[in-house]
């Protein structure tokens, strides 16, 4: 699944992830079953399939929040620099500025360079405005392109985000959409889930399809929509139940 990489960039360097039988049990029950995905090269992949398929749990650990129950989660060479954005962000009880100096200062910024860096992040996401303002009290919309701006600040070599987009107003949509074809341009591998077909066909460049904790398919985004191979995305696709 490795297409040829549009970019001026070294994102086709960055490591393939390789899942390998990847199963994943809680209490005797099988919630991920025998899984085994590469994810590599510079594409945008968007994990797709229905409530409870498994997607978040593929980014948990995909991002090594989560370890398998048996298999394995690899990088094929050096692990690359990740962030993950959350359908809820995770955010401090500080101010949206004082948020991203944080994450400069984790990272190992020189404390010189972390004003100027964080508010250049603020402004690239429209939220130059928002600085003082504590990360709490902003919006839905807000807080996700504040954790956006937090993980551009991270340049991260591979991003996850889980549902960045599902409880946000068109507006906010487009941006979070935006923001990943920024990232993207910029040379990060995207891995990210969705519901929205729309948003996947405008996004992706392989889909991913999971349904009751089984991979359906890996597919450029193109054969997923045009001629899906299995009857599951073929019913996924018109909006049937695919269980
Ligand atoms: N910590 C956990 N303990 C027990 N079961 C879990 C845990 N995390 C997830 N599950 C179960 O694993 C299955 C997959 O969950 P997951 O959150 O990955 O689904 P999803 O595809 O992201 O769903 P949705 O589209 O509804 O967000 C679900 O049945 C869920 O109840």
């Amino acid at each position: 699944m490795n297409q040829p990489c549009p970019l001026p960039t070294t994102a086709r360097d960055i490591a393939p992830l390789a899942l390998v039988s990847v199963s994943v049990e809680h209490r005797g029950q099988r919630l991920l079953s025998d899984l085994t995905l590469r994810i590599e090269g510079c594409q945008r992949t968007v994990v797709m399939g229905p409530n409870g398929a498994g997607k978040s749990l593929l980014m948990r650990l995909a991002h090594g929040l989560l370890a398998p129950s048996s298999g394995s989660v690899a990088w094929l060479g050096a692990t690359p620099r990740q962030a993950m954005v959350f359908q809820r962000p995770v955010l401090l009880r500080r101010s949206a500025l004082d948020n991203l100096t944080y994450a400069l200062a984790v990272k190992g910024t020189p404390r010189h360079r972390r004003r100027g860096l964080a508010l250049a992040a603020l402004d690239h996401f429209g939220l130059a405005n928002l600085a003082k303002r504590p990360a709490r009290v902003l919006s839905g919309g807000e807080q996700q392109r504040l954790a956006l701006a937090r993980a551009w600040l991270l340049e991260p070599e591979v991003l996850f985000l889980d549902e960045p987009t599902s409880a946000l107003d068109p507006a906010a949509i487009k941006a979070v959409e935006e923001a990943v074809i920024d990232f993207h341009r910029r040379g990060t591998r995207i891995v990210m889930t969705s519901h929205d077909l729309h948003q996947a066909r405008r996004l992706a460049d392989d889909v991913v399809l999971l349904n009751a904790g089984r991979l359906i398919e890996h597919t450029a985004a193109k054969t997923f929509f045009q001629a899906p191979r299995t009857a599951e995305a073929r019913a996924f696709l018109k909006g049937e139940r695919v269980w």
